[in-house]
């Protein structure tokens, strides 16, 4: 069994550690906080051993009646991997304390590039993560830019990539962000970061992204365009897209409109925490004009690196082959949306 530690309990942590209970080849070692807040509880209500991130503060979690297993270094001390899910720029102040105990790590794709050896995404790199010391799996954004990009690239070949992200201003527990009546060109300068960060897993791919934020918290919006070294139909990119596990097309004849249907749909299909972790691209957007591919995808920002992040995990310890960890963390976890739709897909025109 591999023995992970989740250091940081928030919007990605909380998901990576019912993850990894998921699966048969993993043991939680349990989930590190600073506070004895909701979290906590809830941690403690579901059996993680919870250890204080902030040991100086581990009396508080006493004063609030929660009890610890012991603090952050006994954690890290008990792993084989670590996944570090703290906010952006903690986890690089972390390294030092993983490396002290010789144990790998995973950060997220809110750090630097040059906090890990190597930038992760299972689709696209599986491979280059084994024996790293430090592995980062990239954004949600950039996860789900690659996840497209890597087929397209087999199949078709890329000559260029533009791809414009409309973000979700936060995420619907962060009270603190915006925008709340506005449209933000973010970055307002041109590429956006996401750009680069598809270059950490696509060295060579010609790519420029524009970024724009907006008052909505359930998911992002990705506007693609992508000129291809051949010519398939819209239906032959659709065959391969739809291929994939990890991506979603979601059939006209759903009713689906926009990112609140689709979080709908996650919850009526009794997904955890209404998750979505395909990428949700809109078959009917999916279209060809020469060598010129568009279409539309949601990210659902929460919740798409979960299965990355399993993946990483077996990576980074030579575990399993790319396939063999994909198939194994997508049926554990339940990934795949197709099958949902087949019957509905023969019974309706779009939109009845
Ligand atoms: N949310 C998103 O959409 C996505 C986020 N990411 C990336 O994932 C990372 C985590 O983001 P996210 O989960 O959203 O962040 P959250 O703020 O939701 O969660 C982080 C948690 O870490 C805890 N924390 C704070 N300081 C420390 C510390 N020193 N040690 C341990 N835990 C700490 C905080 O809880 P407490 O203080 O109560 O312990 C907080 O709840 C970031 O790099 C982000 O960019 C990647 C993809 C998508
Ligand atoms: O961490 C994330 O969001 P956040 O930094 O806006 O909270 C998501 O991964 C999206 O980030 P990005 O738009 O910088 O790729």
């Amino acid at each position: 069994m591999i023995k992970v530690g989740v250091n940081g309990y928030g919007t990605i942590g909380k998901r990576v550690a019912d993850a990894v209970v998921a699966q048969p080849d993993m043991e939680l070692v349990g989930v590190a906080k600073t506070r004895p807040n909701f979290e906590a509880e809830a941690a403690v209500r579901k059996g993680y051993p919870l250890y204080a991130a902030i040991p100086e503060r581990s009396d508080a979690f006493r004063e609030g009646g929660i009890d610890l297993a012991g603090e952050v270094e006994d954690m890290v001390m008990a792993s084989d991997v670590v996944v570090d899910t703290t906010p952006s720029g903690i986890g690089a102040e972390n390294r030092e304390l993983y490396r002290q105990y010789d144990t790998p790590a995973l950060f997220q794709g809110g750090e630097g590039a040059d906090v890990a050896d190597v930038s992760f995404n299972a689709r696209a790199n599986y491979d280059a993560a084994e024996d790293a010391e430090f592995v980062r799996v990239v954004s949600c954004n950039t996860t789900g830019i690659s996840r497209v990009i890597a087929p397209l690239e087999e199949h078709f070949g890329v000559e260029k990539a533009r791809v414009t992200l409309i973000r979700r201003g936060g995420d619907p527990g962060d009270s603190s962000r915006g925008p709340i009546n506005d449209i933000l060109p973010d970055p307002i300068t041109i590429p956006s970061h996401h750009g680069p960060d598809v270059n950490s897993i696509f060295p060579e791919l010609n790519i420029d992204t524009l970024g724009v934020k907006v008052p909505a918290t359930l998911m992002h919006l990705h506007s693609f365009n992508v000129t291809l070294e051949s010519e398939p139909t819209a239906e032959e990119v659709k065959d391969v897209l739809s291929d994939e596990s990890r991506l979603f097309l979601v059939p006209g004849t759903a009713g689906i409109d926009g990112t609140g249907k689709l979080k709908e749909f996650a919850m009526d299909t009794g997904r955890p925490r209404g998750d979505l972790w395909e990428n949700c691209i809109w078959e009917e957007s999916v279209s060809v004009e020469d060598d010129d591919l568009y279409l539309f995808q949601s990210i659902h920002q929460e919740s798409d690196v979960i299965p990355e992040n399993v993946d990483a995990i077996r990576a980074v310890l030579g575990r399993e082959t790319q396939e063999d960890s994909m198939e194994l963390t997508d049926q554990r976890l339940g990934v795949g949306l197709e099958s949902v739709f087949d019957g509905m897909r023969k019974r309706l025109t779009p939109y009845q």
